[in-house]
């Protein structure tokens, strides 16, 4: 999977916005995000067409996923988008979000294509692609916890996940979440499990 992210990456496929007909994001999108990785939307049949197998069976795998995890919440969840990212060193990070975005907070002038359909999403699924990541180069993953705003905040409220190669990371879309600045590249392999 890593090669086939270097092989897109050399061929210039990942931008800031994910559309390679738009490579520079608007100031709008920029105010929305904060410092930013570059990143491609994919389909795993195209992947395979393509002849990136490894990115094809990375994508099968989290659509799969979905589905299991539609078992487990008792509703059904669909695979979304399949997003590959990459935080290319330099500090790059991705500032507090959350990717579930309510439809009447969605600003179709101003954010691209793929986050058309960000309140379908339920379930983010992650599979980070570093086979050799160590603490010093930062990175981390870090999930914020939900709590009523008169609660004193606990340690435990945030938890932290390095982007270690192979791992894999399930959170619900409307959880607070960040990546701490980035120092090696990290390639990060994401499905967005929709409300069917
Ligand atoms: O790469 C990660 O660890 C998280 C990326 C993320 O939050 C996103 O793409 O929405
Ligand atoms: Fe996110």
């Amino acid at each position: 999977m890593r090669a086939d992210s270097l092989k897109l990456h050399s061929q210039g496929r990942l931008t800031p916005s994910g559309d390679p007909d738009e490579p520079q994001l608007s100031e709008q999108y920029k105010k929305y995000l904060g410092s930013l990785p570059v990143l491609t939307i994919l389909s795993p049949q195209q992947a395979a067409d393509d002849g990136l197998l490894g990115l094809a069976y990375g994508g099968a795998f989290l659509s799969g996923l979905c589905a299991q995890l539609s078992e487990l919440a008792g509703k059904r969840l669909v695979p979304g988008t399949l997003q590959l990212a990459l935080y290319d060193g330099e500090g790059v990070a991705y500032q507090i979000h959350e990717d579930y975005v309510p439809k009447a907070d969605y600003d179709p002038e101003n954010l691209p294509e793929h986050h058309r359909e960000s309140y379908k999403r339920r379930v983010t699924a992650i599979l980070y692609l570093q086979d050799d990541w160590s603490e010093e180069l930062g990175g981390a993953f870090r999930a914020h916890a939900v709590r009523p705003k008169t609660d004193t905040p606990k340690p435990e409220d945030v938890i932290e996940v390095m982007p270690e190669g192979g791992s894999l990371i399930l959170f619900r879309s409307d959880m607070p979440h960040e990546v701490l600045p980035t120092y090696g590249q990290r390639f990060a392999l994401s499905m967005w499990c929709h409300a069917a």
